[in-house]
């Protein structure tokens, strides 16, 4: 419960110093670009009630939402690697997950993602898609692969926010018969996909 606690007031603190950077900031791609608060907690309940064990996060960004991935694993004994291109932001993130001893739930990636996704030959029960829209028509190519058939849940992040920028992606999802999808409205809008 304390430690819960401890959580919580650390990654309030830290959205709003993350936040407070972003505002500052007209070039998008300088900006962490952080999940909603309310989207971080309906994934950690998704990983609490599908009892995730390991996972995939596309964009860590500085480490917003993979503390809230992590610290949900660390009550089902799962384990996470997150992709991120950007080596500091990667870094900045590991600093967060030490200090809240969750970094040895979280296998840290310094990498292009479509290079992982190119060559991986794991599978998840889990993936949170958060990183550069225009680039996941081409992850779609590679991401039923990685998805396990029985249960397997990916989120995509923003559907709602920029759902012009998805369209298409959400086009070739729905086009997939081997899928069901639906979206929820919470926070920027999640897109949650599984196995029929
Ligand atoms: C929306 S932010 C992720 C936010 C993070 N999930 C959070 O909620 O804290 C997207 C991140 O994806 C990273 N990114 C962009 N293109 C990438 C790529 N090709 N491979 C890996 N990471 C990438 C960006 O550097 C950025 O930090």
């Amino acid at each position: 419960m304390e430690h819960i606690s401890h959580f919580q007031n650390y990654v309030r603190e830290l959205y709003a110093r993350f936040s407070a950077h972003d505002a500052g900031l007209s070039d998008r791609l300088q900006r962490y670009r952080n999940i909603e608060p309310a989207s971080a907690q309906f994934l950690s309940i998704l990983i609490r009630a599908q009892q995730s064990k390991c996972v995939l996060e596309l964009g860590t960004s500085t480490g917003y939402s993979t503390l809230w991935l992590a610290e949900a694993l660390s009550s089902t004994q799962g384990h996470m690697v997150t992709l991120e291109i950007d080596a500091e932001r990667s870094k900045e993130a590991q600093l967060h997950a030490q200090h809240l001893k969750l970094d040895s739930h979280i296998d840290f990636q310094v990498t292009d993602a479509l290079d992982y996704l190119q060559s991986c030959q794991q599978q998840f029960d889990f993936i949170l898609l958060d990183a550069e829209r225009d680039a996941y028509v081409e992850y779609w190519s590679y991401l039923p692969q990685l998805l396990q058939q029985q249960g397997g849940l990916l989120v995509v992040d923003n559907v709602l926010s920029h759902a012009e920028q998805v369209a298409v992606f959400k086009a070739l999802v729905d086009l997939d018969k081997r899928f069901v999808s639906s979206t929820v409205d919470i926070g920027a809008g999640l897109l949650l996909i599984t196995f029929q």
